[in-house]
């Protein structure tokens, strides 16, 4: 019997291992998989010939057109071209086109169907507003966020293009005249728009759109923030998910939208959602070339990071405008009251606030009599304040793609910015606790935890996997902390760390006590009941490597929640034995480290690399510039 037994537990840890190695080998196909058919893109010659954007297909049933099929988009011999180009200059004031500006613009008026995927502060507006006031009637545009709409009406107003709104708000008076405008032969204004709810519970405003349509006075639908109708999108908004109804009624209509972060697979299901086929995808490249990106590891002592902070902004941003981004409201003020003590102008911005209150702090700031906003993301679309010199986020973002959005509206005006987050271990469980019930929303925060684990890895490459495109190393031109300091890590096994975690695991299983990450790593610290103390071995690890190691097995997938899916996997709810994928620790080659014996990681470069569980990366001293 004993025999029988010892040899299930020894089956069933290897199935833990072959299960793990599965995992990884399934992470290792798709990662070659999307990199693959993004070098076939490139091979097909369906990319730009620009060498700062590119031109993928579509990523669902992409229609097929050739290089010098799409380059004749990037001309002028259209029909339209005249008018597009006056337009260009006496209308929107701007002489020449951004990468991908003219080609979009051509494509839509040629009725394609497009989805724009444009790093923020790019220019896509222009994209869709320049078309409207070429062509006949009114073009509809469906937008998130009522301040973004006064933001755009009040710009076209500026420049003599007539917009309208309609919203939860708008008078019955207001919507009576946009919607008797709609369907006369000379339509008063270009641009409308409206909330996807709007598009969702008026039914009346569907059927005037109906009337404008068959009087061919409907000239296009820009979807702004196209990912919002995808589940796997960062800002999902279910309202969203009923845009289909527009394709489906007005298929002659073509559709554009726009985006500045979405993957090939938030792509696909935008396709499905807004029932269009066919759509030709133009992604220029994410690589805004003057953001320097860096990782600092936080303090677990609060002060000190904001000493960081605040002696970054007195020196390095002296006179310059920013933003410092954090996780909650009552992290914005208490933040912002900080920095107010060490002589900053800064102002907290979160959505509790007086709508009043937030557009004071907004004027202000866009004025440069505030210069530091302390927010919360709330403080997001429509931002366009061109000198943004600094983004540091206090809390690391919840997914790459809101790092990628919050932390590009520093230096818009195209100067030299810098892009730059506090990386703490305590964090990552605050905003875990926040995305659990968001699909896939651990998946993403873990990927947002790789980005600032990786000291080995550009952070421009990081991004790059993230977005499916296709990256050349010289890409950086060393704007990131780990280009710029390259060989400033050291390779370490952690086998043996983790076997010690492994052992506190399965003690507190055997004491059936849950142990959160945080009383995991005191535990392993030493801290904790004596009587445990005796029983497992403690770490001469400095703290900031014992969480490493702690978020190395947690991204390798080593510590989690078994018995669930992976998306419903809990990191927060403490890490007991069951939540451990067992580690296959190698039997040659090692020798069990009592506390005494072990040395701190830094020292631990010659060990023989034997172990299961993977290498650790460990950042070797703090990135200075
Ligand atoms: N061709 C151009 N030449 C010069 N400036 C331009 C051009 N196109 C757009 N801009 C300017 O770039 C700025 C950003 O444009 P826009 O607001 O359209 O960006 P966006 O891509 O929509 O950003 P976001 O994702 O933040 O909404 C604006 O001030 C706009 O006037």
């Amino acid at each position: 019997m004993e025999d029988a037994q010892e040899e299930l537990d020894s089956v069933e840890a290897e199935l833990e291992m072959v299960e793990v190695q599965v995992a990884e080998l399934l992470q290792k196909q798709t990662e070659l998989t999307s990199r693959k058919n993004a070098l076939l893109r490139q091979l097909e010659g369906a990319t730009s010939s620009s060498s700062s954007a590119k031109s993928a297909k579509s990523p669902g049933a992409s229609p097929s057109m050739s290089k010098q099929e799409m380059q004749r988009y990037d001309g002028t011999g259209f029909q339209w071209s005249k008018s597009v180009e006056q337009n260009l200059k006496d209308t929107f004031r701007l002489s020449t086109f951004r990468p991908l500006q003219l080609r979009a613009i051509n494509l839509t008026m040629s009725g394609r169907d497009l989805f724009l995927v444009m790093p923020t502060g790019r220019g896509k507006s222009l994209c869709y507003q320049l078309p409207a006031v070429c062509s006949k009637g009114s073009s509809l545009v469906v937008t998130p966020l009522v301040s973004l709409m006064e933001d755009q009406i009040m710009y076209l107003k500026s420049i003599d293009v007539a917009a309208v709104m309609l919203n939860a708000s708008s008078s019955r008076e207001h919507a009576k005249t946009v919607m008797a405008g709609m369907t006369e032969s000379k339509c008063p204004f270009k641009l409308l728009y409206v909330t996807p709810e709007k598009i969702a519970k008026s039914k009346l405003l569907m059927s005037r759109l109906e009337k404008a349509y068959k009087a061919d006075q409907l000239s296009r639908i820009t979807v702004d923030e196209v990912h919002c109708c995808s589940q796997w999108g960062h800002d999902f908004r279910p309202d969203y998910k009923l845009l289909g109804i527009l394709k489906r009624q007005f298929p002659k209509v073509p559709l554009i939208g726009l985006t500045a972060t979405a993957t090939s697979s938030v792509l696909k299901d935008c396709e499905k959602i807004l029932c269009v086929s066919q759509t030709v995808t133009l992604t220029a490249s994410f690589n805004r070339t003057n953001l320097y990106y860096e990782v600092r590891i936080k303090d677990c002592d609060n002060d000190a990071s904001i000493n960081d902070i605040a002696s970054l902004i007195k020196t390095r941003y002296k006179d310059q405008s920013g933003i410092v981004y954090v996780f909650s409201q009552k992290d914005a003020e208490a933040v912002a009251s900080e920095l107010q003590k060490r002589d900053i102008s800064a102002s907290a911005y979160h959505a509790n606030m007086d709508p009043e209150d937030k557009s004071q702090v907004h004027r202000k700031w866009t004025t440069n009599k505030i210069r530091v906003i302390v927010a919360t993301v709330a403080f997001g679309m429509g931002i366009d304040k061109p000198d943004v010199r600094f983004v540091v986020h206090h809390t690391i973002s919840k997914s790459i793609e809101n790092y990628y959005q919050e932390s590009g509206r520093a230096g818009r005006d195209g100067r030299p910015a810098d892009c730059i987050v506090y990386y703490g271990f305590s964090d990552i469980f605050r905003i875990s606790t926040m995305v659990v019930m968001e699909n896939v929303g651990q998946k993403k925060l873990l990927t947002m935890v790789d980005y600032c684990q990786s000291v080995d890895r550009c952070r421009r490459s990081l991004m790059a996997v993230h977005f499916d495109e296709v990256w050349d190393n010289k890409g950086c031109g060393q704007m990131c902390d780990t280009c710029r300091h390259a060989n400033d890590y050291v390779t370490v096994d952690i086998t043996q760390h983790a076997r010690q975690v492994v052992q506190i695991l399965e003690l507190a299983v055997t004491n059936d006590e849950k142990l959160t990450p945080l009383k995991l790593v005191e535990a392993w610290m030493g801290k904790g009941p004596a009587k445990r103390r005796k029983m497992i071995q403690m770490t001469l690890l400095s703290r900031p490597q014992v969480e490493a190691v702690i978020v190395q097995l947690l991204l390798k997938s080593y510590l989690g929640q078994r018995g669930h899916s992976p998306t419903m996997c809990r990191i927060t709810r403490g890490l007991q034995l069951h939540s451990v994928r067992h580690i296959l620790l190698p039997e040659a080659g090692t020798k069990s480290c009592s506390a005494e014996e072990q040395q701190p990681l830094s020292q631990c470069e010659d060990e023989e690399h034997g172990g299961e569980v993977c290498l650790g990366e460990l950042r070797r001293s703090h990135d200075q510039r």
